[in-house]
């Protein structure tokens, strides 16, 4: 009987709790529907963005032109190469992660560059990692409201695949083994996170040695070591895939359309060229494939050469 009590008891108590927590989860369902001001974690975005690659040798200029980027149009945002990460010299937001090769003080940069032997495969294992977490990133809330929403990624894993650590496996300093393995990991990423496909790539074209110079105007202490052969390398991986079209590097780039911006000449201080060269990103970004086919160049006489083709029908 007793038990029978206690039983009903603890029934009446156990459905008491579930009635009460229903009751108390409705009320909270019905005090946050009548909250209007409840923020929601994250905004779908309205538009898929269109993401393009940035391209180019070591100090072609990308980070200067990607600024450009960034000031043309709020539509517009751009996923830099996590090269802080890289040296460890973290200047992100405060709150932003902090991984663990930051936590153990490393410089994998000056690494790469005092042994490049020793540490290609961790090197290139840890820049596909980062740029990866870097571009995957949830777009920020003002893009997800976009009409026309472009991501501008300074390089892209292809780049660090095809162009850098394939060099690091055909000059000798990666091991078959190490070039295989990377390989495998990293083909089952590109494959698994679909997303980050690229809808355009824009070059931007220098001559070895101009960059060799810009490498040692700019003088990031870890790049102190970096030959002009390195860099001639690099700029042949680069014409191969980019300028000579000899290679598919990866077939979900096989009718990516390119365009090229020749970046021999300055173009940092110029506000004519720099506005004749957003001209033409404008273009290329809405589909207008035309650019591609006669190019930038920078100097003044083929910029004007564009102008007369990109019209002012510019949308964002
Ligand atoms: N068109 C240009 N004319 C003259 N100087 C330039 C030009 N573009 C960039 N520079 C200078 O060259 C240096 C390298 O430029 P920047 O850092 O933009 O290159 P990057 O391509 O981003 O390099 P990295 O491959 O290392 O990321 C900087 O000092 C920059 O001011
Ligand atoms: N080895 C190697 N693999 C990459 O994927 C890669 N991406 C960038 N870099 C180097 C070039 C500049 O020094 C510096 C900044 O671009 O970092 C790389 N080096």
């Amino acid at each position: 009987m007793l038990a029978h009590v206690g039983g009903s008891m603890s029934q009446l108590l156990v459905k008491n709790a579930i009635v009460g927590r229903l009751v108390s989860a409705k009320s909270n369902l019905q005090s946050m529907m009548e909250m209007p001001t409840l923020k929601r974690a994250r905004s779908t975005p309205a538009a898929r963005p269109k993401k393009i690659a940035v391209e180019g040798n070591i100090a072609t200029g990308k980070s200067s032109f990607i600024r450009l980027l960034e000031a043309e149009s709020p539509e517009w945002m751009v996923v830099p190469e996590p090269v802080a990460r890289w040296t460890n010299i973290s200047n992100d937001e405060e709150g932003s992660e902090v991984t663990l090769s930051q936590k153990s003080g490393g410089n994998l940069l000056q690494m790469f560059y005092d042994d490049i032997k020793r540490w290609s495969y961790t090197f290139q294992s840890y820049a596909l990692l980062s740029r990866m977490r870097l571009q995957r990133n949830p777009l920020p809330d003002a893009l997800c409201e976009a009409k026309n929403p472009v991501q501008f990624f300074e390089r892209s894993l292809q780049s660090d695949r095809y162009i850098f650590a394939k060099n690091c496996f055909e000059s000798g300093v990666m091991s078959e083994t190490e070039w295989n393995i990377y390989q495998d990991w990293s083909t089952y990423l590109l494959h698994a996170l679909g997303e980050l496909r690229l809808d355009g790539i824009i070059y931007l074209r220098a001559e070895p040695e101009i960059c060799y110079q810009r490498m040692q105007k700019r003088g990031r202490p870890e790049e102190s070591g970096v030959t002009l052969d390195y860099l001639k390398c690099l700029h042949e991986k680069h014409e191969s895939w980019l300028y000579r079209n000899e290679v598919v590097v990866d077939q979900t780039l096989q009718d990516v359309p390119i365009f090229i911006i020749d970046c021999n000449e300055e173009f940092i201080d110029d506000k004519p060229n720099q506005e004749k060269m957003m001209q033409s990103v404008r273009k290329f970004v809405k589909g207008d494939t035309s650019v591609c086919d006669s190019g930038i160049d920078s100097t003044n006489s083929s910029l004007d050469s564009i102008a007369d083709t990109s019209g002012s029908d510019i949308e964002y």
